[in-house]
């Protein structure tokens, strides 16, 4: 399947708790973002990576640029850095990653590859409990069937371009792409089981473990 890339980088860090854009930091002498560039740079299915910065970051992004790889203007939320991003797709099938995902891998761009509209996702560890804002329990939701979200999500372009222009409309703000497919769509989503090692570096400690996991990651090969 030949395919786009939409990798995101136009979030502010606000969790945290510095002050620069968090897909900046380096994991080994490596900016966060240029480990999922690098990725799918390598990867002879994908035809464009589309670069999303804001706008006053994009002289960072400038020595990244080529005839395959374009820069998209993000906006205010993730969902309106991916409606921009959208305007550039010309593949058939688009993924559409977070670049605050550093540890994506070959193997699971070809899973995504053979099931269109499909996400990576993992099981969820914990016990989830549903609460009400009092803080009473309501109930244990069976954890059997929950999957923790993540990217790459893998989508057929007009698909999800559809779905973001109906999410558009209808000001709906889903947290992921898959989830407008879900409300405005007319396919299912699947999931492919992810890794555990797919964490999107997001409050302080992240930042550590992404360190540790890339270092047990050049320690076994
Ligand atoms: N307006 C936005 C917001 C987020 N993102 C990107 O979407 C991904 C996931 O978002 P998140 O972790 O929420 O990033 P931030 O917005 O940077 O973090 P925070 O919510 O803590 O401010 C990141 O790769 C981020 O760069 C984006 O491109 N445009
Ligand atoms: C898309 C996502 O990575 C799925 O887990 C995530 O929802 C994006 O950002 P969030 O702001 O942390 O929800």
């Amino acid at each position: 399947m030949k395919y786009d890339a939409i990798i995101l980088a136009a979030g502010s860090g606000r969790r945290m708790g510095i002050n620069k854009n968090k897909i900046f930091l380096s994991i080994d002498d490596k900016p966060i973002f240029q480990y999922s560039v690098d990725l799918f740079k390598a990867d002879s299915d994908c035809q464009k990576i589309i670069l999303v910065g804001k706008k006053e970051e994009q002289g960072i992004f400038t020595s990244y640029l080529s005839e395959n790889i374009v820069f998209a203007v993000g906006g205010q939320e993730r969902q309106d850095s991916v409606r921009n991003a959208l305007k550039l797709v010309e593949s058939d099938y688009v993924m559409i990653h977070d670049g605050a995902r550093p540890f994506i891998n070959q193997r699971e761009l070809n899973c995504l590859k053979k099931k269109p509209n499909s996400i990576l996702a993992v099981p969820v560890k914990d016990t989830i409990k549903q609460v009400e804002s009092d803080g009473k329990i309501k109930q244990t939701i069976p954890r059997e069937t929950l999957f923790s979200a993540q990217t790459p999500q893998c989508f057929q372009s007009d698909l999800i371009i559809n779905a973001h222009m109906e999410a558009f409309e209808n000001n709906f703000l889903g947290t992921d792409d898959a989830s407008l497919i879900e409300e405005f769509g007319e396919v299912s989503v699947s999931i492919v089981e992810g890794s555990y090692n797919n964490i999107k570096v997001t409050t302080p400690e992240d930042i550590l473990m992404a360190r540790l996991i890339k270092e047990r990651m050049s320690t076994n090969g």
